[in-house]
């Protein structure tokens, strides 16, 4: 009997298959200290392209940490970290990242239109002064018609709501068309008919693929999107699976709302992001 040389045997087999896409996050056995004191004990979160992810947990369980850790403002001192394939030591891709930080009261001081806080999500901090191409002033606009905020493009942004200026801070992180849209908290202060277009939003761009990574204390209108929840509890994943509504019981959840604001080199303001706060109000995008 003849025998087979490893040539035939992959013949036999085929033509070899591409091999699966990484995980758009991958992150395992996660430590990260703050303030001398160990917060996250060896997270592992895997997140593949297009799931929409739900991250509970009480207050101080560590879910801020851990999306900070994810977009690179905190240096985890344990385990490790790839975004779309790449360690976050050598990524450099930020433009195909969308952080919406938990609500502050960055937006609040900025003497800045609408308008330019939107456009400033499309520009790395070097450019953001850079003339607007035709192509930024319509991904603004329309990153801000999703909010329902286009009729206040030209309006001072200290002159909103916080629910307001929570809405064009996600429009800034939609504006960028993210391949992975990460949010703390983005209902917090958002009122209910908002949440809804929000809502609708996030299951438009999640059915053309974007990843979606959402801190939420509980699903509420989201929950139709939600593929997955993962819920941490002091700083370790006590669940991971199918879509559950609330992560632990949490009667004490007091929302941030004062928190200081975003300035570069801080925890609110990522690699690749333009600082809301660098805004000077000079160039209109009405
Ligand atoms: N910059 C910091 N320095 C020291 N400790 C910090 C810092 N930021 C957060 N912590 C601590 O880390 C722990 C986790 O905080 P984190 O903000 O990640 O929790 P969380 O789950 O997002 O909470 P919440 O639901 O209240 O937003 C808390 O005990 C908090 O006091």
């Amino acid at each position: 009997m003849a025998r087979r040389s490893a040539g035939d045997a992959a013949i036999a087999a085929g033509p070899p298959e591409d091999p699966p896409p990484a995980p758009v996050v991958d992150a395992q056995q996660v430590t990260v200290s703050l303030g001398g004191r160990r917060i996250l004990h060896g997270v592992d979160l895997e997140v593949p392209g297009g799931q929409t992810v739900a991250l509970l947990g009480a207050n101080g369980s560590g879910k801020s940490t851990l999306v900070k850790t994810i977009v690179g403002l905190y240096p985890p001192d344990g385990g490790g970290i790839d975004l779309f394939g790449t360690p976050l030591s050598a990524f450099k891709a930020w433009e195909r990242v969308g952080y919406v930080p938990q609500r502050t009261t960055a937006a609040a001081g900025v003497p800045a239109t609408v308008g330019e806080v939107v456009a400033s999500g499309l520009l790395s901090p070097r450019s953001w002064m850079a003339r607007r191409s035709r192509g930024d002033r319509s991904a603004v606009r329309e990153a801000l018609a999703t909010v329902g905020m286009l009729d206040r493009i030209a309006d001072p942004v200290a002159s909103l709501s916080g629910g307001q200026q929570q809405r064009v801070l996600i429009a800034r992180a939609l504006a960028r068309r993210p391949d992975l849209l990460i949010m703390d908290e983005p209902m917090a202060g958002v009122d209910l008919v908002s949440q809804q277009t929000f809502a609708d939003t996030l299951a438009d761009l999640s059915r053309h693929g974007t990843t979606i990574l959402l801190v939420l204390h509980e699903l509420g209108p989201l929950a139709p999107l939600i593929n997955r929840t993962v819920v941490l509890r002091a700083g370790t994943v006590r669940y991971d699976g199918a879509p559950i509504e609330h992560g632990e019981p949490d009667h004490d959840h007091v929302h941030p709302h004062a928190a200081p604001p975003n300035r570069p080199g801080t925890p609110e303001c990522p690699p690749g992001h333009a600082p809301v706060e660098a805004l000077s109000g000079k160039e209109g995008m009405g």
